[in-house]
This record gives C-alpha cells, sequence and structure tokens, in this order.
C-alpha cells in the first residue's frame, strides 16, 4: 500500500473561480523522492496544504501514512503535523532562538526528553552541516544555512515524510546545490520527500520521479523525469527574450541551455546530451564527499572534473554529481551577466525579484556617495553565498543576484516566527 495516496481529489477555494486541483490521482510509496513542478497557479501547494491538512479537500480521499485525512479531527490534526517534516521557501525560523535552540524547540513542543533532545540535535546539525554553528542566531547565518536549520528542524525526529515547498527557492545555485545534498542523504534514510519546485537545473540533474501540474491537474507522471518550464510559458515575449539568452549562456559555457534548447531536453534530438561527461575519468572512492569537495571549490578548474568523473562512476550519487557538475560548469555557479536576464522570469529568479536588485543598489550608491566609497567595492563587503572567484583570469563581473540575496536575508525579509 501507498505511503501517501490521493484518489480523485478536488480541492475549490470558497473564491477560487477554478479547482485548485481538479480531480487528481496520485500514489507515492515509502522511500521515493518526488519532485511536483509546473507553473505558478498549478496546484503544488495546494497539494502540499493538503496532505499537511492545512487545508482540506473539497472531494476525493487522502490517505497519508495510514491517516484518512477526512477523518482526522481537529484535536488530531497537530499530533498529525508533527510525524510530517515540512521545509518552506522562507525558513521560519524564530529569530531570538540560537540555532541549537531552533532545533531542540521542535522536539520540545512533542514533549521530549531533554537527555534525547541533548543526543538528537547535535546528530541532525551534523547531518545538514551545521556542527559549530549551534549558537549562532538566524540572522547570524547565510540563505542557505538558515534553510539548513530549517531541514534539521523538520527532520530531527525522522518523521517518514517530508514535504518541501521551494527549499531552494530563496537560495543562489551553489547553495540550492548544498541543500539537494542534504535532502537527498535524508531521502537514503528512507524518509519519503515531497518537494514542490520551479528549478529545473535541480530537477533535471536528481532525475527523480517527476509529477507536472497545470490548472490543477496532472499532466505527467514520469519515474525518472525531467522539466522544461518553457512549455507552459504563458507569455510569447517572456519565452523569446529567454530564447534568446539561453543560445549566448549556451555558446558562452559550452553547455546545453534550458527553455527553447529542444536539443538538450527530452524528446528533443539528443536527450542526454545536457548530463553526459564531457570525458570519461576514473571514479572515486567517496562520491559525496567528493562532490562536497567539487562544491566548496566551485571556483577552482579541478571541480567540474570531479563531478565528471562522478559522473562517470555511476557509484548511487549520480543525481547530485549531475546538479554538482552543471552547477560547476560555469552556468550557474556564479550568476552570469548572460543569464541575469532571464533569472528574474525563469527558474532561479524566484526571491530574486528585479525590485529587490534594484533597490538594493540604490540604497549601496547612496552609502557610498555618502561615505565616498565605491559602490561596488562596498558590495564585495556583503556576505558572500557563493565561494569568491579566483585572482587570475579576472572573474566576470558579480551580478547583484547572489549578494543582494544574502543582503535581503540579511535585512530580515526572512526567518518570520513560526
Ligand atoms: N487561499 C486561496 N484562496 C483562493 N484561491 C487560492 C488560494 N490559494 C491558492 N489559490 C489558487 O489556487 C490555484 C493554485 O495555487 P497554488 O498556490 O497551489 O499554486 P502553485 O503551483 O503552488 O503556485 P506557485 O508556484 O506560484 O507557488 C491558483 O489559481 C491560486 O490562485
Amino acid at each position: 500500500m501507498s505511503l501517501i495516496s490521493l484518489d480523485d481529489v478536488t480541492k475549490i477555494y470558497p473564491k477560487g473561480t477554478r479547482p485548485a486541483l481538479d480531480d487528481i490521482t496520485l500514489h507515492i510509496d515509502r522511500g521515493d523522492f518526488v519532485f511536483l513542478v509546473g507553473a505558478s497557479g498549478s496546484g503544488k501547494t495546494t497539494l502540499l496544504s493538503l496532505l499537511l491538512r492545512e487545508e482540506e479537500a473539497t472531494d476525493g480521499e487522502i490517505r497519508v501514512a495510514g491517516n484518512d485525512l477526512r477523518r482526522l479531527t481537529n484535536r488530531q490534526v497537530p499530533q498529525y503535523r508533527r510525524s510530517i517534516g515540512f521545509v518552506f521557501q522562507d525558513y521560519k525560523l524564530l529569530n531570538n532562538k540560537t540555532v541549537w535552540q531552533n532545533v531542540a524547540f521542535a522536539l520540545e513542543v512533542i514533549g521530549t526528553s531533554r537527555s534525547t533532545i541533548k543526543t538528537l540535535v547535535p546528530k541532525v546539525l551534523q547531518t545538514v552541516g551545521l556542527s559549530g554553528k549551534e549558537k549562532n542566531y538566524p540572522h547570524e547565518l547565510s540563505g542557505g544555512e538558515q534553510q539548513r536549520v530549517a531541514i534539521a528542524r523538520a527532520y530531527v525526529n525522522h518523521p517518514q515524510i517530508l514535504l518541501a515547498d521551494e527549499p531552494t527557492g530563496n537560495l543562489d545555485p551553489t547553495t540550492s546545490l548544498g541543500i539537494m545534498e542534504v535532502l537527498d542523504a535524508i531521502n537514503r534514510t528512507g524518509t519519503t520527500i515531497v518537494m514542490a519546485t520551479h528549478n529545473e537545473e535541480i530537477v533535471n540533474s536528481m532525475r527523480k520521479r517527476v509529477v507536472e501540474l497545470h490548472n490543477g491537474k496532472i499532466v505527467r507522471d514520469e519515474q525518472h523525469g525531467s522539466y522544461d518550464s518553457a512549455l507552459y510559458f504563458p507569455d510569447r515575449d517572456v519565452e523569446s527574450k529567454a530564447s534568446t539568452a539561453l543560445v549566448g549562456t549556451a555558446g558562452a559555457s559550452g553547455v546545453a541551455g534550458t527553455g527553447n534548447d529542444r536539443s538538450a531536453l527530452p524528446g528533443g534530438d539528443d536527450r542526454n546530451a545536457k548530463y553526459r561527461p564531457a570525458t570519461s575519468a576514473t571514479g572515486t572512492a567517496d562520491s559525496t564527499n567528493s562532490v562536497r569537495a567539487a562544491t566548496q571549490a566551485s571556483d577552482q578548474p579541478q571541480a567540474r572534473d570531479i563531478a565528471q568523473s562522478l559522473l562517470a562512476s555511476q557509484n548511487g550519487d549520480e543525481g547530485i554529481a549531475r546538479l554538482a557538475h552543471s552547477v560547476h560548469s560555469g552556468r550557474t555557479g556564479r550568476y552570469g551577466e548572460v543569464f541575469q536576464s532571464v533569472e528574474t522570469t525563469m527558474t532561479w529568479g524566484k526571491g530574486l525579484s528585479a525590485e529587490d536588485i534594484a533597490a538594493k543598489r540604490e540604497h549601496e550608491e547612496a552609502y557610498a556617495k555618502q561615505h565616498g566609497t565605491n559602490v561596488d567595492a562596498s558590495r564585495t563587503q556583503d556576505k558572500q553565498v557563493a565561494p569568491p572567484a579566483p585572482p587570475s583570469p579576472p572573474a566576470p563581473p558579480a551580478p547583484p543576484a547572489a549578494d543582494d540575496k544574502a543582503s535581503a536575508q540579511h535585512d530580515g525579509k526572512d526567518g518570520q516566527q513560526s
């Protein structure tokens, strides 16, 4: 029997003009890793909200880990939710609590003993790579670190199901890779993961099950799927701009683009062009550490080689290795000028609005004028999300996105109280 099952489920919001979910049937087995993809408004968040029992289905049957959600009384809902981990795009950390306290709090509310908390918290912080940050407050962490705390909190009592709504939506590609490594590791422990995302790079690299929604209906369910958001781009103008920019990107980096580059997409002439290692290399003994090494050394020339050798080694971490390869191929490790024009409209753009970027830039210019400093010099003092560029040859001009995001996060846009 499936761990999660939705049968003929429809959700119509009181003020909805059409069903947010329209007669969907979906079964997810224990241990699965499922990407929910689809254009904005297609129903991804609604589906997760139904599974978390934040919303109730208008029609149909939902069963999660043996619970018939229609029969759950309001009193039972909090206990049910505690059996499910949930990770939000905007972290929802408690700002007045340290990393340790944020994670411990999740255990305290379910009545875990102090001694068990003392054992579990360090373990989960190690799992997500946050050992040493126990005493930091959320505002003293980068966006990626804050998301790791959120994942630690969701995972600390080892739920059988982890739901994630755009967990990398506010993060740059390199940081997103780290988050996906953590989620992949958690999935390997047997936890079922359902993750809503707009992020093509992640979906196409990981090759997990992909369920695609369109106008509240499931239009695709593939075991080792991919995602092409351009298929449902409603705006021809945006699509053509994206296409132009991506042609430039592919040419500049030597990596096949997304969007309209059909030759690199499923069903295109060369299905796997995007993922195939350029050269065959010998495998490595410890792929996880090697991918991590590649991640941490994103601007080193050998990072791509490491990722490629992992691709060739075929030893179980291929999804993460493909993602590392993609990130370190030069297209997404730092936001390139060429990619910038599409990132505000396409997958990487969520949370990096043009308005945010413009406002930040204005603020910096005013500050620089007041203090007689150079804007770009002051920008480099911002907390960097991506690793620094090597001194030689000169890196391309640092685009605003990653820095702005980091700064925006430190300006207090995140970390809401839950
Ligand atoms: N509380 C609500 N009341 C009325 N309509 C809603 C409500 N929440 C969502 N909707 C509508 O339901 C549909 C599905 O929304 P949903 O948030 O599930 O989409 P999504 O795929 O998660 O979008 P995004 O990628 O932008 O987060 C949309 O048409 C949306 O406007």
